[in-house]
């Protein structure tokens, strides 16, 4: 053992078990934990070579291989519990993703949450023991925000009772769901249902897309793996188009919506409820963050503990990285951001649980403030984490862009976090709709609950506005940092709904306000975000009995929120009018911004990217350059998977 580090471990002021156990719930979910993970370290079925040594393909079948050992390894051991299950997939994943990751977290759940009981009969046996392998194909080529937009049909047909789904034009093709170029025989397709000439918008199908047998592609399926990608290796992103598909009307995801024998369409109680899936995973993806940042923050501030440079005194050792404090600066307010996120984890876990069980009372009331904190918390906690990575590996120096650093793999694979299940812009901005919807009712004199019931005081300060209340901090008194984060949030929230009044008096259309305001709107609900975080680390001290874990995580608490004001403090200041002219300088450089990247004047060769190509044919070059993946040269990849089906 590394005499440094050692001794770091001795210096402790805390027992790192007692904090270990509060993390984990208790010292006895500490032990189960522990026990899972050792079944699968030391399991030398799952000691494979490292799949930075491997091509793709050869990391694909890897994957394909450590998903099958572990679906007949949980069943051995008789693990059943989701939150186990969980534990050891993630310690046989490691920093990678599992081939069938997108069967589990997507397929599944929208099977348990949007079948009606005889669907569930007749699907979930199937899917349970991996004979239907599925996955999510929503996004589109042309669409992967704007699902209102997406332009896959399933067109019922009353005379013989199914629904004929088609990809009518290059952008239509499903692209890059998890799992389907490769591994899936099965689809929950979304697409837009048309019943007696009506469109009744987006709809779950459930698509049979391969055999079951062969694992063919079936009639009127194209199906293939989109190639490369900046991490993701292991996993098949796929491509679907489908032509003139016809599956039986039992086939649609009916609990809510339905469509009857004769055709006529039964509405559901919330058009949104077809969108839960993906409300279920942002709200899981909020710890998910945590965990990418707390597994960056460990090997940065180990590696920091063990490694010497440069002189502090002359004439004395060279002493531990650790010691500089420029390197304190870069890891230890990351560090607390990643016991901040732990806590909203294990918070938003909670919260879904228990408004998804509303709803499924038929109470849909708090599915608004759900999704708004769902989306709003996933877009806020992985753009810190995915910065935070990066600034782990670079205090890292030289060997943190080493693969075996660990650091690359994390920030690759945790990286889409910020684009996948909803772009963090846009979820941003859905979150902010919530919350100028909440300013106005507080305006109209509604009593607000929840995590806006900040606004309410808003309306009793009245007339003085918000934004003219100095901010008095008491910078040792956590209580007193989350009054300040809440009347930061507060006062955010006043500026872009003054901004969008500003703007709707200009009388332009409510959708050009929006865009003109979403500046404002997305600062709104990063302030909000960042309160609810301050402020559910601050009560999850409260429940903290152990004195020194309490003490050192105090600590964590006052750099956590301190660090977040040193970053905003513009937001403690009047920037309005800086704001005001960036914003009229990006109307002048629009109209001359594609000129002003041309005349970089790289050609296309030098530039190497479908995306950025001079004739802006991107769709037509992407699908070109997909069909010559390595993946694609055979239908049916290995009969790992073949295998695997003909076995269940
Ligand atoms: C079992 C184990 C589990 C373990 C889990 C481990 C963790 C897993 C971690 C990692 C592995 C996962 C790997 C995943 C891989 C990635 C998968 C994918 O990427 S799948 C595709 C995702 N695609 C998107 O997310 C599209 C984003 N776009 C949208 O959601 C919509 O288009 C949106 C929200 C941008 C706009 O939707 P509009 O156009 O229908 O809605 P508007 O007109 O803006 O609003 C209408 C009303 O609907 C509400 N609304 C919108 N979405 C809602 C929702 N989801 N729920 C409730 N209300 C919603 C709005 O708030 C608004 O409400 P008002 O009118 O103001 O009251
Ligand atoms: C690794 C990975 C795995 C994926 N897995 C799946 C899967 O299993 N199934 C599936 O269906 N999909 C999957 N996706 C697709 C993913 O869900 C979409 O890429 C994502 O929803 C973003 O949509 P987009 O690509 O259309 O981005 P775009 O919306 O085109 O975003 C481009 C830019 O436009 C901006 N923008 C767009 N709309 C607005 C707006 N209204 N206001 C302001 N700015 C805006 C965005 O902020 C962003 O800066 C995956 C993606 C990745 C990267």
């Amino acid at each position: 053992m590394n005499p440094d580090i050692c001794r770091e471990r001795e210096n402790a002021t805390f027992n790192t078990e007692t904090l270990t156990n509060m993390l984990d719930g208790s010292a006895e979910k500490t032990r189960r934990r522990r026990e899972i993970e050792s079944l699968v370290i030391n399991d030398p079925d799952f000691q494979h070579d490292d799949p930075n040594f491997m091509s793709r393909s050869e990391r694909y079948d890897a994957a394909v291989k450590k998903s099958s050992q572990m679906i007949m390894k949980l069943r051995d051991y008789g693990i059943s519990d989701p939150e186990e299950i969980y534990f050891y997939k993630r310690t046989a994943r490691r920093t990678f993703h599992e081939a069938f990751g997108l069967h589990y977290t997507m397929f599944l759940p929208t099977l348990y949450s949007q079948c009606t009981p005889e669907q569930q009969k007749k699907w979930l046996p199937l899917a349970e023991n991996f004979k239907a392998l599925g996955t999510y194909a929503q996004t589109e080529l042309g669409h992967g925000t704007h699902i209102r937009k997406l332009e896959t049909t399933a067109t019922y047909d009353p005379s013989t009772q199914e629904f004929v789904l088609n990809c009518p034009t290059v952008s239509s093709i499903k692209w890059w769901p998890g799992g389907l170029g490769k591994t899936s025989n099965h689809a929950i397709v979304l697409a837009q249902l048309y019943t007696l000439g009506k469109c009744h918008g987006l709809h779950a199908f459930i698509v049979p897309i391969r055999c079951m047998k062969t694992h063919q592609p079936l009639p009127g399926v194209t199906v293939g793996d989109i190639g490369p990608k900046f991490g993701f290796e292991e996993v098949d992103n796929g491509y679907l188009k489908l032509e003139n598909v016809r599956i039986p009307r039992e086939n649609m995801l009916m609990k809510y919506a339905q469509v009857e024998p004769d055709g006529s369409y039964l509405k559901p109680p919330s058009d949104k409820l077809t969108y839960g899936t993906m409300v279920f995973i942002r709200a899981m993806i909020v710890g998910e963050s945590a965990r990418a940042l707390s597994k960056s923050c460990t090997i940065a501030i180990r590696y920091s503990a063990v490694r010497h440079q440069s002189e502090l005194r002359p004439g004395e050792p060279e002493p531990q990285i650790l010691d500089y404090q420029a390197q304190q600066y870069k890891l230890f307010p990351l560090l607390a951001a990643a016991y901040a996120f732990t806590f909203v984890g294990q918070y938003m876990s909670d919260t879904y649980h228990r408004i998804t069980g509303h709803i499924n009372q038929g109470d849909f009331s708090q599915l608004p403030e759900l999704h708004a904190l769902a989306a709003g918390l996933k877009a806020f906690t992985t753009w810190t984490a995915n910065a935070g990575i990066e600034v782990c590996r670079m205090a890292c120096g030289g060997h943190g862009y080493l693969c075996c650093s660990g650091l690359p793999d994390i920030y690759v694979t945790f990286t889409p976090t910020c684009t996948y299940e909803g772009e963090n812009t846009v979820m941003m901005l859905q979150t902010a709709r919530f919350l100028v919807k909440c300013y106005r009712q507080a305006r109209e004199g509604q009593q607000l609950s929840g995590t806006v019931s900040y606004l309410n005081e808003q309306q009793r300060l009245q007339p003085q506005p918000v934004s003219s209340r100095p901010t008095v901090v008491n910078i040792n008194d956590l209580a007193s940092l989350v009054e300040a984060y809440k009347l930061r949030a507060a006062k955010l929230v006043e500026v872009a709904a003054k901004s969008l009044q500003g703007e709707l008096q200009r009388s332009i259309s409510q959708e050009d306000a929006w865009n003109n305001s979403s500046i404002e709107l997305v600062r709104a609900s990063d302030a909000h975000c960042h309160y609810v975080v301050v402020e559910l680390f601050a009560a999850k001290l409260s429940e903290i009995s152990d004195t020194a874990v309490h003490s050192v995580l105090n600590t964590l608490a006052l750099l956590y929120a301190l660090h977040g004001i040193t970053l905003n403090s513009g937001d403690f200041l009047q920037l309005s009018q800086i704001t005001q002219r960036i914003k009229a300088l990006l109307v002048e450089i629009r109209p001359n911004a594609v000129a002003l990247v041309d005349s970089f004047d790289y050609n296309d060769e030098m530039l190497n990217s479908v995306l950025g190509r001079y004739d802006g044919n991107v769709y037509e070059s992407m699908f070109e350059w997909a069909k010559r993946s390595p993946l694609n040269r055979t239908e049916v990849r290995s009969f790992i998977i073949f295998n695997i089906i003909q076995k269940k």
